[in-house]
């Protein structure tokens, strides 16, 4: 079956540096895909170019079997991007910004769709007819994934979608990533956390100084083993 997303042997110069060199991995529809990595790895990168923010300077991404070059709005219809600092409105509450952000992308939803996808996200009733600049980094970070569940897209791009969110509230994220997974949706997340890439993907991709160095999946115990990705991630501060 075609990959939702597929890189081919990407390579990307930024500034005069190569930041990806020779990145090929794809995902298939109903997958969870992380691409791990520390600092400067290039994992932002990655999901910009899929976006059509950054052209490869070699290979080429795909989505939808498509060729993202020469194509970028028939890309980005089919995605939706959570990026790391959620860019919402600060004077507006939850529910004018989902309605702006929804509008901008040439979707009408109610406020009971809203108020679906805000619980499912478990952001309080009460915040939600609050001004945004009120709320803490994970309420925020939370607005902005029930965001991207209402543009209802097959693809979900995820920036470091935890950080901020205490504990429980990453547990409860995991599992809803699970199942849009479940429901058919596409999911890359990009994170430097071992424990919540292993919990939550069905693959993990390490990248190390722009190259895809490690691949691990479930072995028979049904999840990926964090101890052993923890060892092929700390390699790379020894290097
Ligand atoms: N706007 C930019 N212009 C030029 N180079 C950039 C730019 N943004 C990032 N880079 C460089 O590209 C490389 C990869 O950065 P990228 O943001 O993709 O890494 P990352 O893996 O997402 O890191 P982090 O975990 O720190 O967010 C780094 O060397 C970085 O310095």
């Amino acid at each position: 079956m075609t990959p939702s997303l597929e890189a081919r042997s990407l390579s990307l110069v930024r500034d005069g540096t190569v930041v990806l060199n020779d990145v090929s991995f794809a995902v298939a529809r109903g997958e969870v895909y992380a691409l791990l990595g520390g600092n400067g790895a290039g994992k932002s990168t990655t999901l910009l170019t899929f976006l059509g923010f950054l052209v490869p300077s070699g290979g080429e991404v795909l989505v939808g079997g498509q060729a993202v070059a020469g194509n970028v709005e028939a890309a980005r219809t089919q995605i939706a991007y959570l990026p790391e600092a959620a860019a919402l409105y600060g004077h507006l509450d939850a529910y004018e910004n989902l309605g702006y952000f929804l509008d901008l992308a040439g979707r009408k939803v109610g406020r009971t769709a809203m108020d679906a996808a805000l619980d499912q996200v478990a952001l309080p009733q009460e915040a939600r007819t609050r001004r945004m600049q009120s709320y803490s980094k994970g309420m925020r970070q939370k607005t902005a994934i029930a965001l991207a569940l209402l543009r209802d897209t097959p693809i979900l791009l995820l920036d470091e979608p935890t950080s901020g969110l205490d504990p429980v509230a990453i547990d409860e994220f995991h599992a809803m990533v699970k199942a849009l997974a479940s429901a058919g949706r596409t999911v890359l997340m990009v994170t430097h956390d071992v424990y919540g890439a292993c919990q939550v993907a069905d693959r993990v991709g390490l990248l190390r100084g722009g190259r895809l160095v490690g691949s691990f999946e479930a072995g028979p115990g049904g999840r990926i083993d964090t101890e052993t990705v923890h060892a092929a991630f700390a390699e790379r501060e020894a290097a």
